[in-house]
């Protein structure tokens, strides 16, 4: 799917990036899967070294939206890999962006999704199936509320409280 330019979509929002209805997260993030452009409304979820609720996601219907995972930003393990990456893809979701760590990239990388990563970690979590869906995280410098709209591309990530127009 054709995404927005986030240099672009910056340049011609000037307003929205000034009342933080428009926000750039910080370029912490590393690029994964096949696609370098996508966007959508946001599904957010909160865990810590489990990787149980965003299985539970990932398995649900993604019609084009974009998980945004806080992982507390844990370096100590993984919270997506080759599997849950060809199940978002089957299930079609646009793409995941996690703040931690993935595993298997090279299977993400074969993925027809977007994904953004903290880093990558070989060791996968804990599975106790604790943590809290649809709830505003703190991801990036900034606060994501469960149905904003995430474009994200080779620049960057942008946050938006509404759908942008191209
Ligand atoms: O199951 C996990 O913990 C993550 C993983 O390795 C995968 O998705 O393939």
């Amino acid at each position: 799917m054709a995404s927005l330019a986030t240099a672009e979509a910056c340049d011609s929002n000037v307003a929205l990036l000034a009342s933080g209805d428009l926000r750039c997260l910080q370029p912490i993030f590393q690029i994964y899967g096949q696609c370098r452009a996508f966007s959508g409304p946001i599904v957010t979820i909160k865990v810590f070294e489990d990787n149980v609720l965003v299985r539970e996601l990932l398995e649900t219907r993604g019609e084009g939206r974009v998980l945004v995972i806080d992982g507390g930003a844990s370096m100590r393990c993984a919270l997506v890999g080759g599997n849950l990456g060809q199940l978002a893809q089957n299930m079609g979701w646009a793409g995941i962006v996690v703040n931690g760590c993935i595993r298997d990239v090279d299977e993400i990388n074969g993925c027809d999704i977007g994904v953004r990563a903290l880093a990558c970690h070989p060791q996968k979590s804990n599975k106790k199936g604790i943590g809290e869906k649809h709830i505003p995280i703190h991801v990036g410098g900034t606060l994501i509320r469960d149905g904003e709209w995430l474009y994200a591309d080779s620049d960057g990530i942008l946050v938006s409280k509404t759908e942008l127009s191209v």
